[in-house]
């Protein structure tokens, strides 16, 4: 089955569903819309699983891992065994994400899409379609069939996932250089320079940051990729981890699965989603705000207000699952908490009432209804 036909099959999520969740969080007793971002992420799966009555049992995590022939240029500390070795590792647990995801019982499955040297673990998902991709400052990193290929790669995962039972996913990667091909892809996207959007990564000395600066900016100029055809931008300036990630939302929104927004990396390709299938951001939660320079920036382009903000840039999808664990407990208020009839508190809405009056009168912002 062709892209097309897959972008066919979307459809919006359920507005019943969402609006008695949202009047279930009003009876819980508690001050009205206090668990902010927690409340709206709970209403959004609710509208996604098209019932309020929401399943968080089965989490899963999936690191997208491929390799950048930008790295050639020097636009990184590690080289590309580093992307290989630590792939591998996700299947030993023996990597940040694994010990964050055993916290929440998420299960992680790495997807090989284009690691460039031998694995040696099993249980890693091979849907690698290239060995690495080309050096964008040469030319570009991949066919416009094999974006195409990685993007399917990605829908194809979460189809997987929706026999397997999930309920969540975080979207993770892990792609020595990545930080250049997203910079590169995000700079076009939001119409910036180089030198706007070069981030230290994994963490780069002076004379490599200039050197990753160039790369973007050589990249960008050579390749004259176009910002209103997403498959070509990924083909251009992208990298296979990107394409599968951009899928993975695009099968978020397929299979009715909600798809949770990493870094700045995992927010590269939730744009790509969106301009590939507006509809996509339905099924999207923000996370958290990575350093990297476009982090704000892309999470503004996209619609979405991440719920953690705490200077993190460590990729892998570290940031979304943080996030699945704060839904979870949120979710556990939603569940088990009693309701202001049950508990016998005086109703809610006089206490809005009043918390409105008050703000108003301080000049503030009245609660939301
Ligand atoms: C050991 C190690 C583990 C990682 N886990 C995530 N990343 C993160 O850093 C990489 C991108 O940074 P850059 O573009 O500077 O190469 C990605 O693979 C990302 O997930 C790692 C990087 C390293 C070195
Ligand atoms: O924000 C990210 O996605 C990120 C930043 C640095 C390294 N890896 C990932």
């Amino acid at each position: 089955m062709g892209l097309n036909s897959y972008l066919e099959k979307i459809t919006l999520p359920d507005e019943n569903a969402r609006k008695l969740s949202h009047k279930r969080w009003n009876s819980i007793a508690k001050p009205l819309g206090s668990l902010g971002l927690l409340e709206e992420a709970v209403e959004k799966i609710a509208a996604i699983q098209g019932s309020a009555d929401i399943r968080l049992e089965r989490k899963y995590v999936v690191p997208m891992c491929a390799d950048n022939g930008v790295v050639a240029q020097g636009v990184s500390q590690s080289d590309q065994t580093v992307t290989a070795a630590v792939t591998d590792n996700f299947v030993k647990g023996m990597t940040s994400v694994c010990c964050m995801a055993k916290k929440i019982g998420a299960e992680i499955v790495p997807v090989d899409i284009g690691v460039r040297y031998p694995l040696t673990e099993q249980g890693i998902l091979n849907r690698k379609i290239m060995r690495g991709t080309h050096d964008i400052t040469k030319g570009p990193a991949m066919s416009r069939e094999q974006a195409e290929r990685a993007v399917m790669t990605g829908i194809e995962v979460v189809g997987l996932l929706k026999k397997q039972g999930a309920d969540i996913i975080a979207t993770g990667e892990m792609g020595i250089g990545n930080t250049t091909t997203s910079a590169a892809v995000g700079a076009v996207l939001l119409g910036k320079k180089a030198r706007e959007v070069t981030g230290i990564g994994a963490g780069l000395d002076e004379k490599r940051f200039q050197k990753k600066t160039e790369a973007i900016r050589q990249a960008i100029e050579l390749n004259r990729p176009d910002q209103n055809d997403p498959v070509g931008l990924l083909s251009k300036l992208g990298g296979l981890d990107i394409g599968g990630m951009t899928g993975l939302y695009i099968g978020g929104a397929i299979y009715h699965i909600p798809i949770v927004i990493d870094g700045m990396i995992s927010a590269v390709a939730a744009l790509l989603a969106i301009k590939i299938c507006d509809k996509t951001r339905e099924y999207m939660i923000a996370s958290h705000i990575s350093r990297e320079p476009l982090g704000k920036a892309l999470l503004k382009e996209i619609g979405l207000e991440a719920m953690i903000d705490a200077g993190m840039c460590l990729g892998e999808g570290t940031g979304a699952v943080c996030a699945m664990g704060m839904i979870d407990m949120a979710l556990a208020v939603y569940r088990e908490m009693g309701t202001f009839s049950e508990l016998e508190i005086e109703e809610y809405i006089d206490y809005k009432a009043e918390r409105d009056r008050v703000r108003q009168e301080r000049g503030g912002v009245p609660g939301r209804a």
